[in-house]
């Protein structure tokens, strides 16, 4: 049986194959290639390149593959874009998924495994967030994906699709053995932009917000290593397939960084002051997200990678890679 990993070739779903690869699945990628990169596909794993809302090619693909679950990391992602593109965001995100699910159902896919977000929870004003609590998506692209969560639970309801629904907290880092790292040019993600400024690729970096009643001031987030979210793929998948119950799950390692801590550990690591300029809140950002991770754990997954200068290590390492690609 093979694994259709929908966005294989973008910046989770790369890791992701790897790990499947690497655990001895076979793995077929669906990506339109809108942000993904094809360099970014092993030569083990197959690449379809079209669109998840492409039923026709979707029922093909699974039927000469003989896919029997799905991982969709497919998406648009960049929170801001969303509020002022929203109707593109529920387009792509939504109304595929949608389109998704249901080629999934007909096609008898027996388990469905979706990359869902913090984004989720909006301001929930709480040290650790839980997922019974209630949802309160602040943006387009927050709602875009709880909307995709309630459509998988209602299949699971009418059709017996079975789902694991991960949410994921701050995905940072990079395949340790550098392999693939987060290669969109304009990413906004914090560290790949502090490496950036720490590689001379930005002249400075922003800190969004000083005045958050955190112990700094400045936001705290749980930064989860990618290759450690894809194992938790890998550990929700096995429960799925071995029968175990349909979860929503957070992925994160229950604690958190704040903003100014982050850019510490990039100089750090670095070795480069690199400026910074405090700067006035970012729309849309709340306080603190930091994940209560006990469900995740419970089904035997273990973060391997849980250390902030790690993470930036291979966030800067990966830097580097993109930089000599460029000047090759
Ligand atoms: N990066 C994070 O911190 C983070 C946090 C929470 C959730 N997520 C979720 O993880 C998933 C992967 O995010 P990422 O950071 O790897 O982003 P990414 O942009 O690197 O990857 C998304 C991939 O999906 C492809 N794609 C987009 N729309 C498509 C469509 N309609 N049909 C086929 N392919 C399509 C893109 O070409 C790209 O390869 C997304 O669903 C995102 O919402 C990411
Ligand atoms: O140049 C920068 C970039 C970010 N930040 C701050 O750093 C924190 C983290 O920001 P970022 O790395 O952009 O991540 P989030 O906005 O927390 O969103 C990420 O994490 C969410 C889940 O928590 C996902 O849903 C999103 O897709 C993903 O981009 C926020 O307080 C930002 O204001 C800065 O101060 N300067």
């Amino acid at each position: 049986m093979a694994v259709l990993v929908t966005g294989g070739a973008g910046y989770i779903g790369s890791h992701m194959v790897l790990e499947l690869l690497d655990a001895g699945e076979q793995v077929v990628i669906l990506d339109n290639l809108s942000t993904g990169f094809r360099w970014a596909v092993p030569e083990a794993a197959a690449l379809v390149v079209g669109d998840v809302g492409d039923q026709d090619l979707v029922s093909k693909v699974i039927e000469e593959h003989g896919v029997d679950s799905i991982l969709h990391f497919a998406a648009r992602i960049v929170v801001p874009e969303s509020v002022t593109d929203p109707l593109g965001y529920y387009f792509n995100n939504t109304v595929k998924t949608r389109a998704l699910i249901e080629t999934a159902v007909r096609a008898g896919i027996k388990n469905f495994v979706f990359s869902s977000t913090a984004a989720v929870y909006g301001n929930a004003d709480m040290p650790l967030l839980s997922e019974d609590m209630p949802l309160s998506p602040i943006n387009p692209y927050g709602r875009s994906k709880l909307m995709s969560e309630w459509m998988l639970q209602d299949a699971h309801v009418a059709h017996g699709l079975r789902y694991a629904i991960l949410r994921y907290f701050n995905v940072a880092g990079a395949d340790p053995k550098g392999r693939s790292g987060q290669s969109t040019p304009q990413a906004t993600h914090l560290i790949k932009v502090a490496a950036q400024a720490a590689l001379g690729q930005r002249p400075y970096l922003d800190v969004f917000g000083t005045d958050y009643e955190t112990s700094d001031g400045t936001c705290v987030r749980d930064y989860i290593q990618v290759n450690d979210l894809a194992r938790a793929h890998l550990v929700a998948l096995r429960s799925l397939r071995e029968g175990g119950d349909c979860a929503v799950m957070n992925c994160g390692y229950g604690h958190g960084a704040s903003v100014l801590e982050v850019v510490d550990v990039v100089k750090k690591v670095s070795g480069v002051d690199f400026e910074v300029r405090l700067s006035p809140r970012r729309p849309g950002d709340p306080a603190q997200l930091v994940a209560k991770v006990d469900r995740i754990r419970s089904l035997g997954w273990q973060p391997q990678h849980d250390n902030l200068m790690e993470i930036v290590d291979q966030a800067l390492r990966w830097e580097r890679t993109l930089m000599g690609r460029i000047a090759a």
